[in-house]
């Protein structure tokens, strides 16, 4: 349990953007979710809201193609799934548009405050990975990486996948995170809960609308 389960819990679909113009008014702050297709975001996204289909999950992989929106009971307070990257059944010249529309979401989103990058704790860091992590050194974001299916791996694998991570991130100067994470054991979702809580309220109480009546 953490004091932010019920915010999060409050989670609702706002709406599924092809691109950045589509998305919700750029004010407030809002986190998003990235990772190669199949790592398991939708279903961080259902585990973190406690909600069984709040993103639609699938075993094939490459559903989530659109950028999905939720809001939260605070105000202009965002969770956001990006399109999974490297779905291979579908046509490249699709997946060039893809792309260019999820660069231009995190090039100019001017609310995102930080990007969880999820991982398959199995296979982490490969090329997408390592892209996200350029990105985000370049463009001073800060990142949360999310190594999803810990219940695929003993304690021992899982424990020092986590520090060779956090030794990659520390090597390359990144504002970065690193956590295990199960939606089938519940592994890490009070942690993940609590590194978003920082993002979305903590670090910007500022940002919270002030009721004329307080
Ligand atoms: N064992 C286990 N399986 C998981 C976990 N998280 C996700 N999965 C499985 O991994 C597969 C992919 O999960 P999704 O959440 O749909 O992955 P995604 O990253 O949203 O995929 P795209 O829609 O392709 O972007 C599904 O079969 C999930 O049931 C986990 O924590 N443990």
């Amino acid at each position: 349990m953490t004091p932010y389960d019920s915010t999060f819990q409050s989670a609702y679909f706002i709406k599924s953007a092809e691109k950045l113009s589509q998305c919700p008014l750029d004010q407030g702050v809002e986190v998003a979710f990235a990772g190669r297709s199949n790592a398991g975001k939708s279903t961080a996204l259902n585990t973190l809201t406690n909600q069984k289909k709040l993103a639609r999950t699938s075993k094939t992989p490459g559903r989530t193609q659109l950028i999905n929106c939720f809001g939260l009971n605070l105000d202009d307070r965002r969770l956001i799934d990006l399109p999974g990257y490297g779905f291979a059944k579908v046509p490249i010249e699709m997946k060039k548009v893809w792309q260019a529309h999820m660069q231009d979401y995190l090039m100019n989103r001017r609310s995102l405050a930080g990007v969880v990058l999820v991982m398959d704790i199995r296979h982490p860091l490969k090329e997408f990975d390592e892209m996200m992590l350029d990105w985000a050194k370049a463009n001073g974001m800060k990142v949360h990486v999310l190594l999803t299916k810990s219940d695929k791996l003993k304690r021992g694998p899982a424990k020092s996948t986590m520090l060779s991570i956090q030794r990659e991130l520390k090597q390359q100067n990144i504002d970065g995170s690193v956590q295990t994470f199960s939606a089938l054991n519940g592994d890490g979702v009070d942690d993940l809960r609590i590194k978003l809580a920082e993002w979305l309220v903590l670090d910007n109480q500022d940002e919270i609308p002030v009721s004329p009546n307080a």
